[in-house]
């Protein structure tokens, strides 16, 4: 059973350990995972020595969120490199394991463009590799500092709309240090609240069916000292109707050149929450987040995912992968609608706040100028 932390109030790192390293042991590179189907009871790491490994890590959530993603998807693509593999092959697996996240692609685009850009130059297959982790390190440093620049200009934000501080937030599936390369992106303005004094209540949406709310938004929460409560996904509207809540803030696996965003599902009911009860709905994201190649709502591919992570709980010693063999909660045979994601329409949206500051109103134009500002806008 993982460490249970007292709530000591002191600050720990959210995980304590780290959600995703490169080692080089004598049997060769690895990558090293947090496995996070195994949280909050076990805290087990997940060894991947090619970037197969990887794509089955990436299915089945042993490595999620979307910064995370594209810091594993370079990765995989720079452990493909270094262990001899065909690398155009390892990056169409990496990129085509989950859908809608567009960091993925993102990542692994970076490191496998370093690879190619190595060999034109005439490097060899060891510096080409070395290429493909430099890039691949990069990424993680630059989302760590994302990181930090998203927590400071999202916690603005709430200060100059909630005057007054004791903020009373509420957030969807998990957002923390589990999808970074750093504390997250809307977790990591809560941790600052928290930090300065001004988070009153993190509300945390469990996040039907695979609970990444309640197994991983609630350990980051617990070890970080917050104040925190869970609640199922169906009783956040009557948190709205008691007036419990000052703001949402939620992630982003998807923002389309028109500002619509595609995120855990369930989101965008809180947006219609929010909107009805005339509440702050903040996404808060990286840059490597907006693909302006997506142009709207409708043409992001939101990903589908197996019914039987509907029918069936985790039992016990059963990784949470709704991979078969939980306990069934609806009759054999059942059909499930699971889409992993929703999206919500940019008039919803409050403002999205990324590294390079915070967009409201969301329009199409002031996406595009503040991805303008960005360096990573221009990286391939
Ligand atoms: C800020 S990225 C986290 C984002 O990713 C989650 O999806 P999943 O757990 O399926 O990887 C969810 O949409 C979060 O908002």
């Amino acid at each position: 059973m993982a460490d249970q932390y007292a709530q000591s109030g002191e600050d720990k790192p959210s995980t304590g350990i780290p959600v995703i390293r490169w080692e080089e042991p004598p049997e060769g590179p690895v990558v090293v995972l947090l496995d996070q189907t195994r949280l909050p009871a076990e805290e087990v790491e997940l060894v991947c020595t090619d970037a197969p490994a990887l794509v089955d890590a990436i299915r089945t959530l042993a490595v999620r969120g979307a910064p995370l993603l594209g810091i594993a998807g370079a990765y995989g693509v720079a452990l493909a490199a270094a262990r001899g593999f065909d690398v155009e092959e390892a990056a169409v697996a990496l990129a085509g394991a989950r859908p809608t996240a567009v960091n993925l692609s993102v990542g692994v685009r970076r490191a496998a463009s370093a690879h190619r850009a190595a060999l034109a130059g005439g490097a060899g297959a060891e510096s080409a590799a070395k290429a493909a982790l430099a890039a691949a390190r990069q990424l993680h440093r630059e989302d760590a500092e994302a990181s930090g620049r998203m927590a400071a200009h999202g916690l603005a934000l709430l200060d100059e709309l909630l005057p007054g501080g004791g903020h009373r937030i509420l957030t969807h599936c998990n957002t923390g240090s589990l999808v970074s390369g750093g504390a997250g992106t809307a977790f990591a303005v809560a941790l600052a609240a928290h930090r300065q004094g001004r988070l009153r209540r993190l509300w945390v949406d469990e996040t039907r069916p695979l609970l990444q709310g309640a197994r991983l938004t609630a350990y980051e929460a617990a070890r970080s000292g917050m104040a925190y409560t869970l609640l199922t996904d169906n009783a956040a509207g009557s948190l709205f109707a008691a007036g419990e809540v000052d703001a949402v803030l939620i992630g982003a696996d998807r923002i389309a050149a028109d500002g619509s965003v595609a995120n855990k599902v369930g989101s965008y009911p809180l947006a219609v929450l929010a909107r009805y009860h005339h509440v702050p709905f903040i996404v808060v994201a990286p840059v490597t987040t907006v693909d302006p190649d997506t142009p709207d709502g409708a043409s992001i591919e939101v990903e589908q995912r197996p019914g039987y992570e509907v029918t069936e709980v985790a039992a016990p010693n059963v990784p949470v992968t709704g991979a078969g063999g939980g306990v069934p909660v609806a009759p054999l045979g059942t059909q499930a609608y699971n889409p992993a994601f929703d999206v919500t329409p940019p008039e919803l949206v409050t403002a999205i706040v990324t590294e390079e500051g915070a967009v409201s109103p969301v329009t199409a134009e002031a996406l595009a100028e503040m991805c303008a500002r960005s360096p990573q806008a221009t990286i391939d």
